[in-house]
């Protein structure tokens, strides 16, 4: 099966309060893989995918992704609004961290976020030193800006916070700042990223989650 994302352009008479089925299966069907691989423990995590230019469908606050399907997204607009027919539903409490990413980048089409055990762990050990550096791993030519292994990839990593509003700004600045930003850790919490396509946001996150197990368990081996 493939993951392309449709172009919503292509449906200049389309109905913007349907959510498109065949993008939600296809992102709902991976959510359930990527649980059982243990990156969304207890409800946690969040997905979306645009729509249209000014809205986005995003998973349901507090949904058990072990079930996840794709009546468990929601329309919200680019501020994080409620669309009809979804008025009085509740979007993700991180649903800003998602809009943050298509209002800054109209070529941005899905974001994805983990709770992985190394994703928290390692973005609470490296919080000190703002970033976490990933060199000399083959899988590191899985991300846009790299044709070799011999690179130094530093993934940003900010602090944990109840304050979405606040980390959405945050972000937002390092976002301008760097556009070319791939992906991000918050510490003791998980990463975010994503992709033009779902294609391309599964690379991301499934290289990255790798990264990361594989940098935590090289701790393990040789302790600097
Ligand atoms: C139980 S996880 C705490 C909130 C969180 O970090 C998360 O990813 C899930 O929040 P949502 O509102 O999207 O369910
Ligand atoms: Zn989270």
């Amino acid at each position: 099966m493939g993951f392309s994302l449709r172009p919503f352009h292509l449906f200049s008479c389309y109905d913007m309060s349907i959510i498109p089925k065949e993008t939600a299966e296809q992102l709902a069907q991976l959510i359930r893989a990527w649980n059982a691989k243990g990156f969304s423990p207890a409800t946690s995590t969040n997905y979306s995918f645009r729509v249209g230019a000014d809205r986005l469908a995003i998973s349901k606050s507090g949904r058990d992704k072990s079930q996840f399907s794709a009546q468990d997204f929601m329309l919200v607009d680019l501020k994080g609004r409620a669309l009809p027919p979804f008025e009085g539903e509740r979007s993700s409490a991180e649903t800003l961290l998602h809009t943050v990413l298509y209002e800054e980048n109209e070529a941005i089409n899905v974001v994805v976020h983990t709770h992985s055990i190394y994703g928290t762990l390692l973005s609470d050990y490296y919080l000190k030193q703002g970033n976490l550096r990933l060199s000399q791993y083959e899988l590191l030519k899985a991300l846009p800006q790299f044709d070799s292994h011999e690179v130094d990839f530093e993934l940003p990593i900010f602090p944990n916070t109840q304050d979405i509003e606040q980390l959405s700004e945050d972000f937002r600045q390092l976002y301008l700042a760097q556009p070319t930003t791939i992906a991000y850790l918050i510490a003791g919490h998980g990463l975010y990223t994503w992709g033009k396509s779902i294609a391309e946001a599964k690379r991301h996150l499934e290289a990255l989650e790798f990264l990361l197990e594989v940098h935590y368990k090289k701790l393990l081996l040789a302790p600097h």
